[in-house]
């Protein structure tokens, strides 16, 4: 079980004692439909026994009325063969119906609690695992769990049912043919471990190459635009054709695995029917047997045929649905990182002065040698807004990110109003912290649904002056105003319409702490001084953590930081660490410290960076 970590996506184990281990613990989602079960089994078995009722008529009919010449009697005994068949058919009528309706529910309630579970687990466990494999997960692997729990599991038990009843009663037809028929349970029981084994290790394959297929996909859609700009249709189209290939063999193997064995399991009782015809005539002639016990034994025995040649398929589809309950149990196995500690804290708005202070903070990602933070030591105090810069991989974003704990320091301590932030609700953290992301994602929801998405309950007051705060007021002249779609499958939005709704959400409710990754970068030049404007209100009375690509966005800040050596190298307002620090001049120049070479294609002359109000800072 992957306990102990994020997960591993890279394992791709079949976890569990048993191959059944993990299916065997997903039986809690069939307990609300036990009585279901239950039903569906009565009238699977009753459905059974109506079945094999039949031939034991047909017994008395040819022995009796047939052999007597009596049409009475052959009358009232075809009237309840009749009246069987179609209490059969009724039966199995009732059976389908219950049969789809219970399994759809489960299916529902298993997947609302992956999805719920992919939302408690850390934003590292996602950087890890592809996305596709886990939309595989949530998708396929649940509709075959969903099958096997629903029909596979039903018919191992009515068809196990029906094997050993009809055994049974062909062992008291006939002792000796009876048994011959039992005994050739034994090559069919050695046939289906055999296929079982082969089968779970060729199905983990195919459902894991399943998830790397829909990332591909995924990947596709996502980077369409990049991939057509530079030519590579090409190439994305021939990595898909590999990996749909590699799925197409491993399918084949698979089907061939079953179309053997199911070969196998279809020679057995039809042997054993040869056998039964020969001897059982042989016992008809000596008069052993009768004429009707022959045809009922013949009857019977072409009711094992079924059961039998569905073996390959239960056992296909069990194995199936053992390795989806792998593959779903590594998902939920996984333990979420980021967890309320016990008798975690809820401040009120009103009580947080936004005193936001890292001590010796540290983190590496997981998984990589060096650390990307060691030891940041920095204070900022409430209404303060502080600029974050640093040269590309620095760790800007990667520290940003600690304070809502969408990573978790591995070293140090973040507090807040001297509360670490640890000892926080996450829920109530989140509430106090507002972030926009250098990446403005909006999601395929209404602009309304977009901006409230951390405040369900902000009201239309709230969301206006949030929207008139990040210069976004667009959105009311939209279609349908607040009401449109956006996102993947509504309206396209600009650049800077996205940044600004993506503010706009990060303001709403006015949160304690604002967490802003380069709010400015896809503005325009007009719009960047209007969200500018905007911005520098908003910042007077909160206390802010920005990250900084450029120039004008520095000058919103009370005091700069620069992080370098994952350490913050540098404190103070922007004159006067352009006055004293080098290193900071030649950030913001994109020139190296005196005394190196300038890179190429860099500014050599005096830079228009050394301007006190930061502006001509380049990105870092
Ligand atoms: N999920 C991750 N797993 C492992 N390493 C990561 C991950 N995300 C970022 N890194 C690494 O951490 C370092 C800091 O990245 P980060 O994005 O915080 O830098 P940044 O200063 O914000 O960069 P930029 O200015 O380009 O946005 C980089 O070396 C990056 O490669």
């Amino acid at each position: 079980m992957l306990v102990e970590s994020d997960g591993d996506p890279a394992a791709r184990v079949a976890a569990g004692p048993h191959p059944v281990h993990n299916l065997w613990r997903l039986r809690r989602y069939l307990r609300p439909y036990a009585a279901q079960f239950a039903w569906l089994l009565v009238a699977g078995l009753a459905g059974t026994a109506a079945g094999i009722a039949v031939p034991l008529v047909v017994q008395r009919v040819v022995d009796g009325p047939v052999a007597r010449r009596d049409p009475a009697g052959l009358l009232q005994l075809g009237a309840l063969a009749l009246l069987l068949g179609v209490a059969e058919a009724v039966l199995i009528f009732i059976r389908r119906w219950v049969q789809s309706s219970s399994a759809i529910g489960m299916e529902a309630a298993l997947r609302a609690d992956v999805y719920a579970h992919l939302q408690r687990l850390s934003t590292g466990f996602h950087d890890r695992w592809q996305s596709g494999q886990l939309l595989s997960r949530i998708t396929s692997d649940l509709s075959v769990i969903r099958r096997f729990l629903s029909f596979g599991v039903f018919f191992l038990v009515l068809n196990l049912t029906t094997y050993l009843v009809v055994v049974l009663l062909l062992i008291h037809l006939h002792p000796a043919l009876g048994l011959l028929v039992a005994a050739s349970a034994v090559p069919l029981l050695l046939i289906s471990r055999r296929f079982g084994r082969h089968y779970h290790a060729a199905s983990r394959r195919m459902q894991d190459q399943q998830g790397d297929v829909a990332t591909l996909v995924e990947e596709t859609a996502q980077g369409l635009r990049t991939m057509k700009a530079y030519g590579r249709g090409p190439e994305l189209a021939a990595r898909f054709t590999g990996g749909a290939r590699t799925l197409h063999d491993t399918g084949v193997r698979k089907g061939r695995l079953l179309a053997n064995t199911a070969g196998l399991l279809d020679l057995v009782p039809n042997l054993t029917l040869g056998v039964v015809l020969v001897a059982g005539a042989a016992a008809a002639a000596r008069g052993v047997l009768t004429i009707g016990e022959l045809v009922a034994f013949a009857s019977l025995q072409l009711m094992l045929i079924w059961p039998v040649q569905s073996l390959g398929w239960i056992i296909a589809n069990g194995q199936e649905a053992a390795t989806a309950a792998d593959r779903i149990q590594e998902v939920l196995d996984t333990r979420p990182q980021i967890v309320d500690s016990p008798g975690a804290l809820a401040l009120p708005r009103e009580a947080v002065h936004g005193r936001l202070h890292f001590e010796r903070v540290a983190f590496r990602y997981p998984g990589t040698a060096a650390p990307v933070l060691d030891g940041v030591d920095l204070t900022i105090e409430p209404g303060e807004t502080l600029a974050l810069v640093g040269a590309t991989g620095s760790g800007k974003s990667t520290l940003l990110s600690l304070v809502p704990r969408l990573h978790e320091v591995t070293g140090g301590r973040i507090t807040l109003d001297g509360h670490d932030l640890r000892e926080l609700r996450l829920d109530s953290l989140r509430r106090l912290v507002g972030v926009a992301f250098e990446e403005p994602t909006l999601f395929s929801m209404s602009v309304r649904e977009n901006l409230t998405l951390g405040r369900p309950d902000a009201g239309d007051d709230e969301v206006r002056a949030a929207l008139a705060l990040a210069q976004a007021d667009f959105a009311y002249d939209l279609p349908w105003g607040l009401a449109t779609r956006v996102g993947e499958q509504g309206l396209s939005l600009s650049g800077g319409q996205r940044q600004r709704l993506a503010l706009a959400r990060a303001v709403l409710g006015r949160p304690a702490l604002l967490v802003l990754d380069d709010p400015l970068s896809a503005l325009d030049v007009h719009t960047e001084a209007l969200v500018e404007a905007a911005l520098r209100r908003v910042l007077r009375n909160s206390t802010a953590l920005l990250v900084v690509h450029r120039p004008s966005t520095i000058a919103l800040a009370d005091r700069v930081a620069l992080l370098d050596g994952g350490r913050i190298a540098a404190i103070g307002r922007h004159s006067e660490l352009l006055a004293t620090v080098p290193a900071y001049r030649a950030l913001l120049a994109a020139e190296p410290p005196v005394g190196q070479p300038p890179p190429s294609g860099a500014a050599s002359t005096a830079s228009p960076a050394a301007t006190s109000d930061g502006r001509g800072l380049v990105r870092s």
